[in-house]
């Protein structure tokens, strides 16, 4: 293996911290801190926090959030209070400076944490806080400038509480400004930035609320770049333009899959400080249309059947909060409704994986970083050869409880491991799930397996498929030729039937529609057609980190 170079010392000094004497370095990668004493002790305690070895404690300067002279607390000789005072070089323990840096605890989350270093006079402090600080003014990719929008209805309605207690104290300590908007009305940010935001201004948009806040967010973004580069998206061949600006979710919602997904955690200061350090975690995103007029955008779910009417029933619930979806969940469970209709896809290229392999996505995929060859489908999907094998579109017809379409794993605290658990942030493509008609246990089975470790697409009447693009059409408004095919094979009477049950939604008939549940929005067409778009839009967020990073001090070597 190559010696990777040392990195270049920046600065080097004895500092006391805690009355201990630390020989305290900085370099390009890390600031780190050891104490100075014969016998060394072994670091005890968290294994998370600062990386420990023997002693020694390592920051990466990517990590690192903000750092101040530090105002030291004295007795003040009017009050008999604890002050704080400004600097002045009088006594050498009282030049200090702070450092803020990211901690990792338990379940992916972060805190913001901070050592406090002495020094012995007030150039070497301010010395300190300048390296600091030029090293910090090199991470270019981090935000000074955002737009933030809060939804004050969202989840429990607790969007503006912790935007203010948990979220905007840490920009400031990271010296991020903020514009921010509270949400008066549904729809309000995704009209804000379609026509009015002046983009150019901000580095970022972060959303605080849940899934439908940030479907919002997405709809305005994507809307503005298809509409500044003179992109159709009525049309559903277009190769859409991805959005330049970032997007942060500060979770505030029900079911914050988006978020938990692609963090690991539903926790707003991590999101915050996920944001402070500029990352940046590409994803596709789902256009929808019907015929040729442009639907909706979806990143996370696309149900029918089973999650289209958990979502119809819950929104009539909304009073209820996010315990709205776990009492339509068991109302929906038990009317075991099926549908009915054909289902054409696209399938991908085994090599971006299948949905049943175990390779999960995570922090710096190879799935994703690797963009496969047939991820840009052809314009024209009927000039694809039946002979190509990656470009045939199978038909499934069938009647379905549930017909699910995730364009990444929809982890979320309900299904820690999500819907489809091996499906991929940024690869170009969904995992299309099909629920067929069983019975009620056995399709208990199947949605228990969500929340424990078993394999719910390991039942007979499970399929599913890793796709790029697919069509549904809903059995009522199958065309006169697919009727006649399937008067062919021996249903006849239904037909009529199914004219009649449309007439007549309760009769709670196999023929009646469901609607689709698009990242927790109601779709109004059965009938839809879905691409999927690599990489379209670009969240602040790195994917799910591998426990490893959270358990065990880094590759010390490269140090
Ligand atoms: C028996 C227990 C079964 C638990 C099954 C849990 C499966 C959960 C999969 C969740 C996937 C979530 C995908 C994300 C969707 C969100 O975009 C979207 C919008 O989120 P927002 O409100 O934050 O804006 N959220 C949703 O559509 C909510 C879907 C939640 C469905 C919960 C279903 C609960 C089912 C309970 C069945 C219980 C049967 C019990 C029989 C005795
Ligand atoms: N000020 C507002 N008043 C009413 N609805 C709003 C407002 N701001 C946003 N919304 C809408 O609220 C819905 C739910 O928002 P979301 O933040 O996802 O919460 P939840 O996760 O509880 O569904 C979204 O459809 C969004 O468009
Ligand atoms: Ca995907």
């Amino acid at each position: 293996m190559e010696k990777q170079p040392k990195p270049q010392l920046l600065l080097s000094s004895q500092l006391s911290l805690l009355n201990r004497v630390y020989e305290v370095t900085l370099n390009g990668v890390f600031l780190s801190w050891k104490e100075v004493e014969t016998r060394q002790k072994r670091a005890v305690g968290n294994i998370y926090g600062p990386l420990k070895a023997a002693g020694s404690h390592y920051v990466p300067v990517c990590e690192i959030i903000s750092v101040q002279e530090t105002e030291e607390e004295c007795p003040s000789t009017d009050l008999g209070k604890w002050q704080k005072v400004p600097q002045s070089p009088v006594e050498s323990n009282q030049h200090a400076f702070t450092v803020s840096y990211v901690e990792r605890i338990q379940k992916h989350r972060w805190r913001c944490s901070e050592v406090t270093l002495h020094c012995t006079d007030r150039t070497l402090c301010l010395q300190w806080v300048q390296a600091i600080r030029e090293q910090l003014s090199l991470l270019t990719i981090r935000p000074k400038r955002l737009l933030v929008y809060i939804n004050p209805y969202g989840g429990k309605h607790r969007g503006k509480r912790i935007y203010e207690q948990k979220v905007a104290p840490i920009f400031s300590r990271a010296c991020i400004s903020t514009d921010v908007i509270v949400t008066e009305r549904a729809n309000h940010a995704r009209d804000h930035l379609k026509t009015e935001a002046e983009l150019k201004k901000y580095d970022g948009v972060v959303c605080v609320g849940g899934d439908g806040m940030f479907s919002e967010i997405i709809h305005g973004l994507i809307s503005r770049t298809q509409c500044d580069s003179g992109v159709d998206q009525n049309r559903s061949d277009e190769t859409l333009i991805p959005c330049s600006l970032r997007i942060g979710i500060i979770p505030a919602g029900s079911t914050d899959c988006i978020c938990y997904a692609t963090v690991g955690s539903n926790d707003p200061v991590t999101s915050a400080l996920h944001i402070v350090v500029g990352d940046s975690q590409p994803m596709d995103v789902c256009s929808i249309h019907h015929n040729n007029t442009f639907l909706r955008y979806s990143v996370s779910l696309l149900g029918y059947g089973f999650y289209g009417d958990v979502l119809t029933d819950s929104e009539r619930k909304r009073w209820m909060g996010p315990a709205r979806y776990d009492i339509s969940g068991v109302k929906t469970f038990l009317s075991h409704r099926y549908y009915e209709g054909t289902i054409s896809f696209l399938p991908a290229d085994e090599n971006v994986g299948t949905p049943r392999d175990k390779l999960q996505c995570r922090s710096g995929c190879n799935i994703c970083r690797l963009p496969s060859l047939d991820k840009q489908v052809s314009k024209d999907e009927e000039s694809i050869s039946d002979t190509d094998t990656k470009g045939v579109w199978q038909v499934i017809r069938g009647k379905f409880l549930a017909i699910n379409a995730a364009c990444m794993s929809c982890a979320c605290p309900r299904s820690p491991k999500g819907l489809s658990p091996s499906a991929h942030l940024a690869d170009g493509t969904a995992d299309l799930i099909l629920v067929r008609k069983c019975s009620r246990f056995d399709f208990l089975r199947h949605l228990l397996r969500h929340t424990n470790k078993d394999d719910q697409f390991d039942h007979p009447f499970v399929e599913v498929y890793r796709v790029h693009q697919f069509r549904f059409t809903p059995r009522y408004e199958e065309t006169d030729s697919e009727l006649e095919l399937r008067e062919a094979e021996g249903s006849g009477r239904k037909r009529f039937f199914s004219q009649i049950c449309r007439e007549h939604p309760a009769c709670n008939c196999s023929l009646v529609h469901s609607s689709w549940n698009c990242d927790g929005e109601i779709l109004p067409h059965a009938a839809i057609q879905v691409r999927v778009h690599c990489q379209l839009i670009k969240l602040f967020a790195r994917g799910i980190e591998e426990q490893s990073v959270f358990e065990e001090p880094y590759a010390l070597n490269a140090i």
